[in-house]
């Protein structure tokens, strides 16, 4: 079954349409037809059945007649016999002869026999009857038994040789007692009796039966052999058997002894409790019914071919367009065919079904192109992305082959956009790019290509250049358009960009190397101090291999004790003494010497290493600045750089605390250098460290300050010691009147909020006079001493100490 279910399940929509409509329409019509010839067949059952029940009727009652006749004529004869009468066999005979009858009735007379059973009169002479003995027939001894009239059982005559069957009529004394019996023999087959109902015919072939269920016999029947043979055997016939015993006179179905199957009736005669049963042969008797039946089959039969192949045709039809749009959507989806709507013939489902079809292909086709758009577009800018930059590149290289030219990629990084964009928010930074993108526009030609590759990275396609010389006008023209001051949401904002240059083919031929090396050469604009482009040379390539050696070993460099503490001192402007000393790691490599933090800490950051770095910088230069006090050197502030990354991966307070009380050095004398970044992105976080460290008398101040867009309240709200100037500030403080007026107003500033101000990076003389004009608190830079190592540190505090006294 579940195989079938299956099978069904997997033919098409038309097939199973077909095999669901086609069975209930063909066994409908055979339901119908099988109705109609049951509906026939019953009618004429009943009307063959009115039929034979009026002719049994009649029979029967007709035969009844004749034997009540028989009865009667034998009761008047009866009476007239006396005992006396019985006695004289002469005045017997002769009364009887006098009481003569027609033959038909009686065809051999009646005749009488006394209480012993000697016949003693007869009506009719017949040789050797008067005087014989009849004690042993069965119809005397009952006659004489229940002095009732009886009808004896049917028995072949032995004169006759055909089946007899005695009347008798007890003779009685007038006390009523039997004292002789007056009987006649009855002949059934005679033509005044049953003879002419056995030449009776029912249509062709029907019969009559008459039987004598108390005696087990047919006395009569249409057809001469079954005359005097015993009726058949309970159990053999079930409908003879429901007429005997339940009285059934209706019409029904048997086997007849002789094999036939016969539609019959019945009744009982009064007279005798004979059965006389009319039937006729179930096939002659349906005959017409039987072949109208199979006529009606065919019929059936005919229209069920007709339907199916209707059937067929009408779904045919109708699917006709399904089958042709499945064709071809299959085409469409096999790439064979273009993706194109399909053509409307027709209005009801299928037609609309077609038509949502349509919309679909419309949708898809929308869908297609905004994917394909997104696929090669940045969404913020709606310039081309990397994936159709690349694209463009491969056509501009085929060009540029053929013609014999060159192509440039310039790799442009935005300078501070990182802190514009966590500083006053992504909907800056956004409006931002986009308007960089439309700057970047209005600075190339309409057949190169310009491409957002994410964040504040642009790349710039240059075609059709005969020398790297001929992207110089571009560069200046983009680096001075793109520093000039950008409008957004009502404030300006100032930046600048850097740029990497390769070519193709000097630097590379595939888009990535070339890209690669754009971005290496992009870094070196950034190193050479921002705003400011540079191309791509071998060099950079090998410090760009030594970079990745030097994070290799990185990983290693703390367990093997490789990183040392420089410092750096701070000058009380004021006052001329040195007031602090900034801890600043160098890695003693193995091999390459002493590596800058700048060519590691960003490795570490990325790594991880910054927080157990972080906490051994920490932990060496408390230690230090109690030995220095211990020493009897003058107390110095020790300040300690703080990554964004300890701040947000490690546990900065408890690593405080513990270097603190293990170093055993006061929590005023460090200072602990956090960049506006980490106030602006950890703020709550931050906050509640940092108070709670400042509650234990710890110090902050915020290196690089002014390179950031943030709100000054956080300087409120984190409670901070000291500003550090930015050195890019401080470097052209005596020339750049811009720069000096940022540093005053910092200056100004911090000491209406109550803090005190440190400058970075003071080089010459002029730049600490500045200082000391507009008021700066303290100092830090070459100008007094770089940093370095413990020793020489210790050195350069004493002298300090010395010239101080
Ligand atoms: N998280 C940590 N960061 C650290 C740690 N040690 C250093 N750093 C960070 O690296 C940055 C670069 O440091 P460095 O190369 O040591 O440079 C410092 C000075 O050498 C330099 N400096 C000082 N005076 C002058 C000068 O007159 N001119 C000039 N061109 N450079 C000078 O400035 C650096 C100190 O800067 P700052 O911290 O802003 O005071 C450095 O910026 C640190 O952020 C560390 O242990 N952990």
């Amino acid at each position: 079954m579940a195989t079938m279910v299956h099978l069904f399940k997997n033919l098409s929509l038309k097939a199973r349409l077909l095999l669901t409509i086609l069975p209930l329409v063909v066994s409908g019509l055979w339901l119908l037809a099988v109705r109609v010839t049951g509906v026939m067949q019953t009618e004429l059952e009943q009307m063959l059945a009115a039929q034979l029940s009026t002719t049994v009727e009649y029979v029967t009652t007709d035969l009844d007649s004749k034997i009540q006749l028989r009865h009667d004529s034998m009761a008047l004869i009866a009476s007239g016999i006396t005992p006396a009468l019985l006695a004289s066999p002469s005045a017997l005979s002769a009364y009887l002869q006098h009481k003569r009858m027609p033959l038909s009735i009686f065809p051999t007379g009646v005749f009488v026999a006394n209480a012993d059973g000697v016949i003693v009169g007869e009506q009719i002479p017949l040789p050797g009857r008067l005087g014989g003995l009849i004690t042993n027939s069965s119809y005397f001894l009952e006659t004489l038994r229940t002095g009732e009239p009886i009808i004896s059982e049917p028995r072949l005559g032995q004169v006759a040789h055909k089946p007899v069957v005695f009347i008798t009529q007890p003779l009685k004394n007038a006390a009523g007692r039997t004292v002789g019996m007056l009987a006649a023999a009855m002949y059934p087959g005679d033509n005044h009796l049953f003879g002419k109902l056995e030449s009776i015919k029912l249509g062709q072939s029907g019969s009559f039966v008459v039987m004598a269920p108390q005696h087990n016999l047919i006395v009569s029947a249409t057809e001469q052999p079954r005359v005097m043979q015993p009726m058949p055997a309970k159990g053999v016939n079930p409908l003879l058997d429901r007429r005997l015993e339940q009285g059934y006179d209706g019409p029904g179905v048997s086997v007849t002894s002789l094999g036939v199957e016969s539609f019959s009736v019945s009744r009982r005669m009064k007279t005798t409790g004979w059965l006389v049963v009319a039937g006729v042969p179930t096939q002659e008797a349906f005959a017409s019914i039987d072949a109208l039946r199979w006529q009606v089959y065919l019929a059936a039969f005919l229209l069920s071919v007709v339907v199916g192949w209707a059937l067929y045709q009408i779904l045919r039809r109708q699917w006709a367009p399904i089958d042709v749009a499945g064709a071809r959507i299959r085409r469409m989806t096999e790439g064979r065919e273009p993706f194109a709507p399909l053509p409307i013939e027709r209005k009801d489902e299928i037609g609309s079904l077609l038509d949502d079809f349509n919309e679909l292909i419309l949708w898809r086709k929308k869908a297609e192109r905004q994917m394909e758009y997104l696929a090669h577009h940045d969404t913020l800018t709606g310039l081309p992305n990397r994936v159709l930059a690349q694209d463009r590149f491969a056509q501009a290289k085929s060009r540029a082959d053929r013609e014999t030219v060159k192509l440039a990629l310039l790799f442009l990084d935005l300078d501070g956009f990182k802190t514009i964009n966590d500083s006053l928010g992504h909907g800056v930074g956004d409006a931002l790019l986009q308007q960089i993108a439309v700057r970047l526009g209005g600075c190339v030609r309409d057949s190169d290509t310009i491409s957002r590759l994410g964040g504040d990275e642009f790349l710039v396609l240059l075609s059709d250049i005969s020398s790297a010389d001929d992207t110089a006008p571009v560069l200046l023209k983009v680096l001075e358009r793109l520093h000039e001051p950008v409008r957004v949401e009502n404030r300006e904002l100032s930046t600048s960009v850097s740029i990497g240059v390769s070519i193709y083919p000097d630097d590379g031929r595939d888009f990535d190397t070339l890209l690669k090396k754009a971005d290496m050469a992009m870094y070196r604009a950034k190193d050479a101090g921002r705003n400011t482009y540079r191309y791509f040379d071998e060099q950079m390539n090998v410090e760009a291999v030594e970079q990745l050696a030097l994070r290799s070993d990185l990983r290693h460099a703390l367990e093997r004790s490789e990183f040392v503490l420089h410092y750096q001192p701070q000058i009380e402007l004021a006052t001329g003494r040195v007031v602090g000393a900034e801890a600043l790691v160098r890695w003693n490599h193995p091999e390459r010497g002493l590596v800058l933090p700048a060519r590691f800490i960003p490795a570490a950051e990325e790594s991880g290493l910054i927080i157990p770095l972080g906490a051994w910088v920490m932990h060496e230069a408390c230690r230090q600045a109690a030995a220095w006090r211990r020493a009897g050197l003058p107390s110095l502030v020790m300040a300690v750089n703080l990554s964004a990354v300890q701040f947000r991966r490690g546990d900065v307070e408890q690593t405080v605390l513990a270097v603190l009380e293990a170093a055993g050095l006061p929590s005023e004398w460090l200072e602990l250098e956090l960049t506006e970044s980490i106030l602006i992105h950890e703020s709550e976080g931050v906050l509640a460290t940092v108070r709670r460290l400042k509650q234990q008398g710890v110090r902050f101040s915020i290196d690089d300050f002014g390179t950031g867009y943030s709100s000054l309240s956080y300087l409120k709200r984190f409670e901070i010691d000291k500003l550090k100037i930015d050195r890019s500030f401080v470097r052209d403080l005596a020339v750049d009147a811009d720069d000096a007026a940022i540093v005053r107003a910092i200056i100004q500033m911090a000491r209406s909020l109550g803090l005190s101000t440190i400058a970075e990076g003071v080089e010459t003389d002029e730049m600490l006079s500045r200082l000391r004009a507009f008021g700066c608190d303290e100092a830090q830079g070459y100008y007094f001493a770089r940093p370095m190592p413990v020793q020489e540190f210790e050195c350069y505090l004493r002298e300090q100490n010395a010239r101080a006294d």
